[in-house]
Order: structure tokens, then C-alpha cells, then sequence
């Protein structure tokens, strides 16, 4: 066993020191290395998607997709990513980092019938399901690499199937780990011609023992050459260390750090109110204020339909998603809010992260996370590639302001007391 393979059976041993924000920066990427870092996509424009090198029918696909310049996260991810290195990256919510790992996996994917090249692992089956749609965006010119994806809560049978059909077996394979790990250990999916490995959410992947315990599973069905590429808007230091456990001299690329995480374009508040007074004040918040799509967090599938079902008694026509739904419930629900069919969802944590709805400039935790990172990730669902949007917190125990502290302390935001007087439309609502 190499030593590398050795290394990722035992976490408990001590991780070597993740290098600081200012170190990190200077092993990255030359914009980033000669301090060319805005922190934000406002103002980047300099570079253009045909300064990234990338296949002419790649760049009719971006154009078609109606993106005029790379964010900054593509800037300086893409090149690099395209020359086939390992590649640890953190950037702000809603920026773009999907596109990062797509384009460059579609760019350098030479497509062999019957042979998965490039596997990429996410921790929820809508965010494996939004990473499939993307690849199928931007490989619209790329008639020949097919992409598939595949998750728990369905049917294993139909999946073998049709990683039996010719046919139909995919180049670049989507998925949850658990899944995945089924279906390699079934012999089902073959990763022995695996070029690049990727985990989005990567440190929410890592950081449950079970799921960590299928990412190595599946990583050892991989060849021991091959790209590693990670991505997470929150990488704290000693998740680095456990990330770069996978990766041969990764390229890291901190395009912000960590207390400057906080979207600027949204406005961040707090209502402290007592339990009982959640509802009301939800009622109030929803009809007094502007909103294109709201998502509403809370802490348990059961509140999630209670308070779907009271959304619905009282006129706001609202959808749940929870863990405790049919699968195919649950895609259907996040279909009919990722086009429009639907405002107001109401989501357990399973929408908390990577989940890309355009319209959603208003996100409300009903209950408030435990951690300052899941707080983050929830609020950047508004406010999506530098828009506007606002987010309101209820905070109703001790438990909730002492959250609150460590948000405020840990990304350096100020989160407000709800103003009387509400919130002007125009300051959150993009025109
Ligand atoms: N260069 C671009 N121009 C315009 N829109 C873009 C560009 N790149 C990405 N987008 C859009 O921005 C949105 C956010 O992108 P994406 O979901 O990749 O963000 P992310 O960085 O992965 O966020 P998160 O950390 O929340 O998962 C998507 O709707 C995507 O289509």
C-alpha cells in the first residue's frame, strides 16, 4: 500500500499545519499572488472567457449560457485547473465555482466510449442532480461526452443498467458517495480510467466519518495518477489539512479568506423573539416584505411540514424539502422552485448548500443553525453571482445568540437588530 493510501485511513493522527491565509495566497495562483484580488465579482472584468484557453465549442456553450466575463474564482482556477494539477479552492457563496470544475473536466476530457474519465462527489442528491444539469449546459457542443448521475433513494437496478447499456455509459460520472461506493463494490462502475477526481462541498463531504469513509472508498477504485480537485466557499484550516490528504502538491487558491466571506451584496438582520412568536413574525416578514423566491430554513424534517402546512392554510403557497421525502419528491420540488413554478420553499438543510435558484433574494432562518459555516452557506442561497438579497435570522434561546456572536466574530459581519421600520425593497431587490 503506497503511503498516500496509508495516510487516508486514519485521520486521528495529527494533520500537519494548514499554511496561513497570507501563505496561501502566495503559493496560489499569480492574480492572486500579486494581490489582484477584489474579494467580489463587481469589477473584474479585465479577462474574457477566450483568455481561458478553453474548447471553441466550450466558449459557444458560455456564450449561449449568456456569461459575458469569468468571475474571478474562473480567472484563476480555470487555467490552472486546465493544465491538469491539483486544485484546493475556496470562494465566496454563489460565485462560480461550479463552472471552475466543469469547464476545465469538459476542456481536457478526450471522450472514450465505454470509459469514465472524471467522477465528481457531492454531499446532497439535488446538488448531484444541479451538477449533471450544468454538465449537460456546457457540453450542448460536445455531442460525444455523456454525462450521467447517481444518488441514493432510487432504484440501484436502473443504474446498473444502464452502466451495462454501451450505449449509454457516461464519461464523467455525478454522485453522492454512498451511492457511488454501492455501485463500485457491486462492480457496477468502473473508475480504474478515472483522470480527474472531484469533490464539491468538500469540506461538508469530509467532515462526516461515514461519508469520508465512502469518498476513500471510491478514491481507491481510482488510478493513483490523476487530477484532484476540491471546492468549498468554507475551508477552515484543519478541513485544508484533511483535503490536501488527497492531493499531490494541490494548488490552493483562497480567493477570499475567511473573515471576508460575507456577500456584499446582501443585507444580513436578526428578529430575538420567543419561539412562540416565530410564526407571526414569519407572517409579518412575508407580507410585508418584496421577494422574488424566499427559502425559509429550520432544524427538522417535522418542522419543515408543519410549517409548510401553515404557510399553505395562510395563502402563501409554499413547498417542503426534507430528508424524509420520496426521492423523487424531492427532485420534483426542487424542479418547481428552480423554475419558478413555486416562491416560497421551505427547506431542512439539505437546500443549505450548492443549490443554485437564480431568484432568491430572500432567505430566512426560521431556526437559526448551530454553526457560523452552515449560517453562510444558508444565506448565500440569495444574492447569487453578486446580487442583491437580504437575510433574516430568528434568534430565539441562548444557544441561537451565542451563534450569532460567532458568525459576527469568525466572517467580521454586522448582523442587525430587524429595523422597525422594515427593510426598502429597493435596497435588496435587484432591478
Ligand atoms: N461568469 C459567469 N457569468 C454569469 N453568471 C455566472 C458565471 N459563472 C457562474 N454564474 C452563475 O452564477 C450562479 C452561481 O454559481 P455556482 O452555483 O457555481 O456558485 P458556487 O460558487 O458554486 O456557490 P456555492 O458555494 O453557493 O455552491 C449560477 O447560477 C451560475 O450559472
Amino acid at each position: 500500500m503506497s503511503k498516500r493510501e496509508e495516510e487516508l485511513l486514519d485521520y486521528s493522527d495529527t494533520e500537519e499545519a494548514a499554511p496561513a491565509a497570507s501563505e496561501a495566497k502566495e503559493e496560489s495562483s499569480g492574480a492572486a499572488a500579486n494581490g489582484d484580488t477584489k474579494g467580489s465579482y463587481v469589477g473584474v472584468h479585465s479577462t474574457s472567457f477566450k483568455d481561458l484557453l478553453l474548447k471553441d465549442e466550450l466558449l459557444r456553450a458560455i456564450g449561449d449560457c449568456g456569461f459575458e466575463h469569468p468571475s474571478e474564482v474562473q480567472q484563476e482556477a480555470i487555467p490552472q485547473s486546465n493544465m491538469g494539477v491539483d486544485v484546493l479552492c475556496q470562494a465566496k457563496s454563489g460565485l462560480g465555482k461550479t463552472a471552475v470544475f466543469v469547464l476545465s473536466t469538459l476542456n481536457q476530457l478526450e471522450p472514450t466510449p465505454g470509459e469514465v474519465s472524471v467522477v465528481v462527489l457531492c454531499h446532497t442528491r439535488e446538488l448531484a442532480y444541479q451538477i449533471k444539469n450544468e454538465y449537460d449546459r456546457f457540453s450542448k457542443y460536445l455531442p460525444d461526452a455523456r454525462t450521467s448521475v447517481f444518488y441514493g433513494g432510487v432504484s440501484i437496478a436502473k443504474d446498473k443498467e444502464l452502466l451495462k447499456d454501451p450505449e449509454r455509459t457516461p464519461n464523467i460520472v455525478v454522485g453522492t458517495p454512498g451511492r457511488l461506493d454501492a455501485l463500485i463494490r457491486e462492480k457496477a462502475l468502473k473508475l480504474d480510467n478515472i483522470r480527474t477526481f472531484v469533490v464539491d462541498e468538500c469540506d461538508k463531504v469530509l467532515e462526516a466519518v461515514d461519508m469520508r469513509r465512502d469518498v476513500q472508498e471510491i478514491f481507491r477504485a481510482t488510478p493513483k495518477t490523476k487530477q484532484v480537485m476540491m471546492f468549498s466557499a468554507t475551508l477552515a484550516p484543519d478541513m485544508r489539512a484533511i483535503c490536501k490528504k488527497f492531493m499531490q502538491n494541490p494548488l490552493e487558491i483562497y480567493v477570499d479568506d475567511e473573515a471576508k466571506l460575507t456577500l456584499h451584496g446582501l443585507q444580513q438582520y436578526y428578529v430575538k423573539l420567543e419561539e412562540k412568536e416565530k410564526n407571526r413574525q414569519l407572517n409579518n416578514l412575508l407580507d410585508s416584505l418584496e421577494f422574488n423566491q424566499v427559502i425559509i430554513f429550520v432544524r427538522s424534517t417535522s418542522r419543515a411540514n408543519q410549517l409548510n402546512q401553515l404557510l399553505n392554510e395562510c395563502s402563501f403557497p409554499s413547498i417542503a424539502v426534507h430528508g424524509a421525502m420520496r426521492q423523487d419528491e424531492r427532485i420534483e420540488h426542487y424542479r418547481q422552485f428552480k423554475e419558478f413554478n413555486k416562491r416560497i420553499c421551505v427547506s431542512t438543510d439539505i437546500f443549505g448548500r450548492g443549490i443554485d435558484i437564480e431568484r432568491i433574494n430572500l432567505a430566512i432562518n426560521y431556526d437559526m443553525p448551530p454553526e457560523a459555516d452552515q449560517y453562510l452557506h444558508r444565506v448565500g442561497r440569495a444574492g447569487r453571482f453578486g446580487t442583491k438579497g437580504l437575510a433574516v435570522s430568528f434568534v430565539s434561546s441562548e444557544e441561537d445568540e451565542k451563534v450569532l456572536s460567532q458568525i459576527q466574530e469568525r466572517f467580521e459581519v454586522k448582523i442587525s437588530p430587524y429595523p422597525e421600520e422594515g427593510v426598502d425593497a429597493s435596497t435588496y431587490m435587484n432591478s
